[in-house]
């Protein structure tokens, strides 16, 4: 079996013609993977000799612990105490150790001599030259552990958002069909962003918001999902209406305090050309334009459950909780 979103994020497919049936949120999840790993390591990741099932629940099991409730971030005195009895310090510390070894591995790959003869350098290749260059400087700034902290946020950030987000948009579509040959990932993004609260920030100074007084050194967490369904800056919010954004220069980029899928400022999202351009329109476009999806018989667009399984934490993705029946009909 090939790549698995957990349980209800998938969207499953039966196939008009040859009567099988394929799901397609791991079909997407795969694709999103892959990408990432030929980025990441010059290959896709079925070449890439990596355990496919170990990797995979490895992955969901640090995606569950960042999305669940961290005590120390929230209550920095006392909350380690909670942290260390409910056990979420262990099972970090063990979950840490095999990413760490993970990619020590993908790592001691790239050492290997006979891949300096070849010609193309992917990321790795890059970050230890890097590493290299500056050890000959004499600088030695740049080390393996902070290799292994790139890779981190390229692997856990790269893999699943750019699925999550196609099977949001998948399920818009299937609701509004007439939208099918628009484009659509704005509104995808502003109904459902996939990191509802931002990564949190802490203040500098003290200003007022609303008449509130805000001090310095305040956790402040930024609410994208609730912005983005604020009836002050949108009309109809709840709809999923992509015309709103054909005549508004309105953009995800992080200069439009109202649409903040990837963020904004310093720590705005770094990945967000990736996941939008080689992944997300990519991967629509050809599902869009080599298929015209259908709802299984008897099924109706009201019938889709568009509930969100979200937490209420930062990091938290923002996954569809059921899964999606859809029948694709070959245009070609
Ligand atoms: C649809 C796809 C994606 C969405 C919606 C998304 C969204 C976000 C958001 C909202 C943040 C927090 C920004 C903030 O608080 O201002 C973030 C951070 C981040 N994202 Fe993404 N992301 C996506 C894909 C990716 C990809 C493909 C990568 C890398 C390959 C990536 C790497 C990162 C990293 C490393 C950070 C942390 C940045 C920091 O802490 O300074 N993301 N992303």
């Amino acid at each position: 079996m090939p790549w698995g979103l957990c349980g209800g994020s998938s969207v499953s497919w039966s196939c008009r013609g040859c009567g099988g049936s394929l799901v397609l949120g791991h079909a997407l999840f795969s694709l999103t993977a892959s990408v990432t790993f030929r980025i990441g390591l010059g290959r896709s990741f079925r070449e890439s000799d990596l355990d496919n099932e170990s990797f995979q629940e490895l992955f969901h099991e640090v995606e569950a612990m960042l999305g669940s409730f961290n005590a120390s971030e929230y209550f920095p005195f006392l909350g380690w105490i909670v942290d260390r009895f409910s056990g979420r310090f262990q099972r970090l510390e063990r979950i840490f150790h095999e990413l760490d070894n993970f990619f020590q591995h993908v790592i001691h790959l790239h050492l290997n001599p006979e891949r300096t003869k070849q010609k193309h350098e992917d990321i790795i290749d890059v970050l230890l030259r890097v590493e290299r260059e500056q050890s000959e400087f004499g600088a030695a700034q740049f080390t393996k552990d902070d290799i292994m902290a790139v890779l981190m946020n390229i692997f856990l950030d790269g893999v699943d958002t750019g699925a999550i987000t196609m099977i949001w948009a998948m399920a818009e579509l299937a609701k509004n069909p007439r939208l099918m040959k628009k484009m659509i990932i704005k509104e995808t993004l502003r109904l459902h962003p996939l990191v509802p609260l931002l990564i949190p920030r802490e203040t500098m100074s003290h200003f007022k918001i609303n008449g509130y007084d805000i001090y310095p050194k305040m956790l402040l967490q930024v609410n994208a999902w609730g912005i983005g369904r604020d009836p002050k800056y949108w009309n109809n919010p709840e709809e999923f209406i992509l015309e709103r954004f054909i005549k508004s220069s309105t953009d995800y980029k992080g200069q439009n305090f109202e649409l903040l899928p990837f963020g904004a400022g310093r720590r705005g999202c770094p990945g967000m050309y990736m996941a939008t351009t080689t992944t997300i329109e990519l991967a629509l476009a050809n599902l869009l334009y080599f298929f015209d999806w259908k709802l299984p018989d008897r099924m109706k667009e009201e019938d889709i459950n568009m509930e969100e399984s979200v937490g209420l934490y930062c990091l938290t993705t923002n996954k569809k909780k059921t899964s999606l029946n859809l029948v694709p009909i070959k245009v070609f």
